[in-house]
């Protein structure tokens, strides 16, 4: 109780986070970007759910590859499913995808840029999307990224390090999706993560990838109070969900990682 009554009295401080949401709302209370990555698209059902109610649909690069073969058998569902950009330094691209999507006038773009991934790449040509004359509302567009994380691991750190780019943009939520998992960092501060436990957990991880941390946590099987947190020390792994809602406080940034159900839409 007076927990509630803290929210109540200094909403402010705390900043709100649902990342199921994405999965699990008929319209997404903030509208997003998807950025098809480069990975197999095992899970379409994520995938479609992602796809269908976001508001930009960019492929990086060989995730054009991805998307086109997820419609092998199905020539009518791949025109369905027609991104708005592909875009990326393109050595991956195959030339028959490249081929069938600007035959579908779909934008492909080029950017040889060798110090940014293609996933970097789709978030300036979502920025620049947003300055255009196009967006009068001046939208910032949350970003939704999948399938992220897993397979290679470079590229799974280069994810995580784009939402340490990201973090100083509060006025946006970037969210990486992969198969089994929903990851965000939580910058410094007090954080109240709403989790749907019918999509989520049990499993979740706090874990201070950007360097040591003072962590304390409400809501979990196992919490901390306090506690520095660090590589080579605690890192706070295999922990559960025991409430709907999550407390955390840091005085550095910390990703935030919990489970997916298999079957989450
Ligand atoms: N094996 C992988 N594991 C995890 N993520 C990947 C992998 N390959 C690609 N990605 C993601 O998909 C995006 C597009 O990949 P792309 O087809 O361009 O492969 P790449 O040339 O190896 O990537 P980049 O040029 O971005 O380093 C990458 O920027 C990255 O975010
Ligand atoms: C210090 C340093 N390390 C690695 C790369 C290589 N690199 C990073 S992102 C990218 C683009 C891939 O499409 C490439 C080639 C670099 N530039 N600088």
């Amino acid at each position: 109780m007076l927990q509630v009554l803290c929210y109540a009295l200094d909403p402010f401080t705390m900043r709100q986070w649902r990342p199921s949401d994405v999965l699990s709302l008929e319209k997404p209370l903030r509208p997003y970007a998807l950025i098809v990555l480069n990975q197999k698209l095992n899970r379409l059902d994520i995938f479609k759910k992602l796809w269908s109610e976001a508001s930009y649909r960019f492929c990086a690069d060989g995730g054009a590859n991805r998307l086109y073969d997820a419609f092998v058998d199905d020539e009518e569902l791949r025109e369905k499913y027609l991104p708005h950009a592909v875009h990326g330094d393109l050595d991956s691209l195959r030339k028959d995808v490249r081929d069938y999507y600007e035959s579908k006038n779909v934008e492909v773009s080029q950017d040889h840029d060798q110090n940014s991934t293609d996933f970097m790449k789709c978030i300036s040509l979502l920025r620049k999307k947003e300055t255009s004359d196009k967006n009068e509302d001046g939208i910032k567009y949350d970003i939704v990224a999948f399938p992220a994380l897993g397979g290679r691991f470079d590229q799974t750190i280069a994810s995580i390090n784009q939402l340490y780019f990201l973090k100083d943009e509060t006025d946006r939520q970037t969210l990486l999706v992969s198969d089994e998992n929903l990851t965000i960092l939580l910058d410094e501060g007090k954080h109240r993560i709403e989790c749907n436990r019918q999509l989520e957990g049990p499993t979740c991880g706090i874990m201070p990838l950007g360097g040591p941390i003072v962590l304390t946590t409400r809501g979990l099987r196992w919490n901390l109070t306090d506690y520095p947190c660090h590589f080579g020390g605690m890192v706070s792994t295999s922990n559960v969900l025991a409430s709907d809602i999550v407390e955390i406080e840091t005085d550095k940034p910390v990703v935030w990682t919990v489970e997916l159900k298999e079957d989450t839409c």
